[in-house]
């Protein structure tokens, strides 16, 4: 060790043997003060910390630090540098050669970060197995419903609440406190990590927001996405997490319809599940019910008889009439009784182009019912829109992005061909393209009328509660004797005229006598001078079933 001064600074050197082989001696400098930069001692320093070229030293106070010629210096960092400045002639210039060493060390640092990440990301391969959920995808809502129910979610101090664990889903107060009309709440983790058990084996994951986007824009729906690590190669107890979550999640929709529908970046998004309805519950003219049951059923059961003739198996079906006389009710109870999911596509979806309604086609799973609801609200027929559309160009389209071509394509593709129940509903058949309801997309037309005295009289026996003798099911509820029932039905059915009110106005309008058969009665009158008044909407609330 000796002292020595460069400029104006005092250094100690520190002579060292690299190894018992190696002629090479490393001079490590120590700073004795701190003062103003000398550039030059920082690249000696970085020179002489990474072994610089070698350099040669005197001994004693005032010692000189010189390069020294002809050694092996081209080893480590400083010989590289020492190469390279030799090489642009500026070995001689101390600041030019300082800059070098910070620059190649600058390099190196660089250099090992990104060699660091891909070690990392290779060890991570190697000792680490991740799944990933995006919130875009249904997969996520199961994980976030296992998640909501297991015990993690309940110790975590960093939560989240939540009365949604679907993406645009309602909150559903069926599942909450029924009796206050309140929502259920999940607990979630929140963003960061956490960790947790599963079959015994501890995993961890990370739940992740995504950034909103730059300039103040309106954040995207809220994405997010979950990756759960398990330390090993196996990923079986990844997948069996995810099949358990599945279950679970579809055990809770077993007596439930599911219903989805298509959000502006052309993905199916479960929106709410509900309990299954009832096919008695929806009253129609005698023998229509039936009728259409049977046609879907003799469908779902003739898959080999289309394959065997080469026609395309699909089945079209248009449910037309005025509003509030029970299409969309009928398609929900439908598709309860048959245990299928509705698939709700409105073409009124500023977000939907034809590419986005072809690609919801090709993923809709093959046994569905897919709904087109009020199509005459986004196309009616060419002669019609003609003068401001583009008549014959097959774009009379209003208020959607959808072409009309693009439309006949979706329905006739090869996607929509797997057994799918195309359901479309309109209160205007007479505004329709002939193009849409041609055989072939539309096999069956129903008419949903207005109310006749028969559907009055069913409708009020439904409506209200009756026992035949037993005791009412919920203490303290208006319950009728069966045939006093039957009585006011039809003493009710008596006083509504056959088609002139919907379903749903009769409907509402018994809602407002829910304990109170009698007043319906007598004030049924009410109702009809509302409706002659074109006003019935004071009188009875709008209703709508999906
Ligand atoms: N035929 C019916 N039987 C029983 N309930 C009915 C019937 N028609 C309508 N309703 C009731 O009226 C409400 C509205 O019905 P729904 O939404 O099915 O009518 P819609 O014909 O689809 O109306 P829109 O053409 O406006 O879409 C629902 O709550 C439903 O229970």
């Amino acid at each position: 060790m000796h002292r020595t001064v460069f400029g104006r600074q005092k250094y100690t050197l520190v002579h060292t043997c690299r190894g018992i082989m190696s002629s090479h001696l490393g001079i490590r400098l120590a700073c004795l003060r701190q003062s103003p930069a000398v550039p030059v001692s920082a690249s000696l320093l970085l020179g002489n910390l990474l072994p610089l070229r070698s350099l040669s030293t005197g001994q004693g106070p005032g010692t000189e630090l010189v390069p020294r010629d002809g050694e092996d210096g081209a080893r480590g960092l400083g010989g590289i540098v020492g190469m390279v400045a030799e090489k642009v002639g500026v070995e001689s210039n101390q600041f030019a050669t300082g800059g070098l060493t910070l620059a190649v060390f600058g390099a190196v640092i660089a250099s090992a970060g990104v060699l660091w990440r891909y070690v990392w990301e290779f060890l991570q391969k190697q000792l680490i197995v991740s799944a990933e959920f995006d919130s875009r995808d249904e997969a996520y809502s199961w994980l976030l419903s296992f998640l909501a129910d297991h015990p993690m979610s309940q110790r975590t101090t960093r939560f989240s609440v939540t009365t949604s664990i679907k993406p645009g889903q309602k909150s559903d107060s069926e599942q909450g406190d029924a009796y206050l009309n309140l929502p259920r709440v999940y607990f979630l983790p929140s963003p960061g990590t956490h960790l947790f058990t599963f079959n015994k084996r501890i995993l961890w994951l990370s739940r992740e927001r995504a950034k909103p986007p730059a300039g103040g824009a309106a954040p995207t729906a809220s994405l997010e996405r979950i990756t759960i690590n398990v330390l090993g190669r196996n990923r079986k107890i990844l997948e069996s997490l995810v099949r358990e979550s599945q279950r679970l999640f579809i055990e809770k929709d077993r007596c439930r319809t599911v219903i989805y529908a298509a959000d502006q970046y052309g993905n199916w998004r479960r929106i709410r599940s509900r309990p299954i309805r009832h096919l008695s519950t929806i009253v129609l003219d005698e023998g229509i019910k039936e009728l259409v049951l049977k046609d879907v059923k003799e469908f779902l059961a003739s898959e080999k008889w289309y394959a065997d003739r080469g026609i395309p198996y699909r089945r079209g079906y248009m449910f037309y009439g005025k509003p509030g006389t029970g299409k969309t009710s009928f398609v929900t109870a439908l598709a309860g009784e048959l245990k299928l999911n509705i698939y709700v596509i409105s073409l009124a979806n500023r977000g939907l182009t034809d590419e986005t309604l072809t690609e919801l086609m090709v993923d809709t799973p093959p046994r569905c019912i897919l709904l087109l609801e009020d199509i005459d609200a986004a196309f009616v027929s060419r002669t019609i829109t003609g003068a401001t559309t583009g008549a014959g160009q097959g774009n009379a389209t209003i208020g959607t992005n959808v072409t009309f071509s693009g439309l006949l394509n979706a329905i006739d593709g090869v996607a929509a061909q797997e057994g799918r129940l195309v359901c479309m509903t309109t209160n205007h058949l007479e505004k329709l393209d002939p193009a849409l309801i041609r055989p072939g997309r539309v096999d069956l037309k129903v008419l949903f009328d207005l109310a006749t005295k028969y559907q009055a009289r069913e409708l009020f026996i439904q409506f209200y509660p009756h026992t035949n003798g037993e005791p009412p099911s919920v203490p303290g509820m208006l319950t009728l004797r069966a045939d006093e029932l039957v009585q006011l039905a039809e003493a009710f059915a008596k006083k509504i005229p056959d088609r002139v009110l919907s379903m749903a106005q009769i409907q509402g309008f018994l809602m407002k006598y829910k304990s109170n058969p009698w007043d319906a009665v007598k004030k049924v009158d009410e109702l009809l001078n509302a409706v002659q008044k074109g006003g019935a909407e004071d009188v009875v609330p709008i209703l709508k079933e999906l």
